[in-house]
């Protein structure tokens, strides 16, 4: 994404803006957290499938490329998780969007050191990546049975 310089209003200069995507995969009111396993830093904690959308590639296009590439499996895309997150100081955005598992496969752990599905009451049980917090709120009332809501 390119985005123009609001001049002289102080702001900083952000030509490109990378954009991230995730995938809160839900499966019988859980989703698919899963464990980095690099680089050492973050290595351990918990983030949702995804990863940089690639130049000219849609949102959704990078979500289901990543969940293969991740997980071996194919996923439909349904409705934005949260708002937009900035991070590394602006540079880049984190955008998680609401998924379903296609064809009943279960995913599996080809580049994180772990997945667990978690319920509404477990999302605070892992470590999530800082720029996380405000999706996991946002998540946690979409894990819920319809009648608590
Ligand atoms: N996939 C994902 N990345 C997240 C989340 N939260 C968060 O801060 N990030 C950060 C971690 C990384 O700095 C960045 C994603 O980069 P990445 O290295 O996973 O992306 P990628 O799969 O395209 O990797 P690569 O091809 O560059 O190796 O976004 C999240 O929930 N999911």
């Amino acid at each position: 994404m390119r985005t123009e310089r609001a001049n002289g209003g102080g702001q900083v200069e952000r030509r490109d803006l990378k954009v991230i995507v995730g995938a809160a995969i839900i499966r019988d009111g859980r989703v698919l957290a899963c464990a980095r396993s690099a680089p050492p830093e973050v290595a351990g904690m918990w983030e949702f499938p995804g990863g940089k959308v690639e130049p000219g590639e849609a949102e959704i296009d990078a979500l289901i490329r990543e969940c293969v590439e991740e997980l071996a499996v194919r996923v439909e895309i349904g409705d934005r998780v949260g708002r937009d997150v900035r991070m590394a100081h602006g540079r880049s955005v984190l955008k998680v969007y609401a998924a379903r598992l296609l064809d009943g496969e279960e995913p599996e752990a080809l580049e994180h050191e772990a997945l667990r599905w978690l319920t509404a009451d477990e999302l605070d049980s892992v470590t999530w990546l800082p720029a996380d917090a405000p999706i996991v709120a946002a998540l946690r009332p979409l894990l819920r049975p319809p009648s608590s809501r």
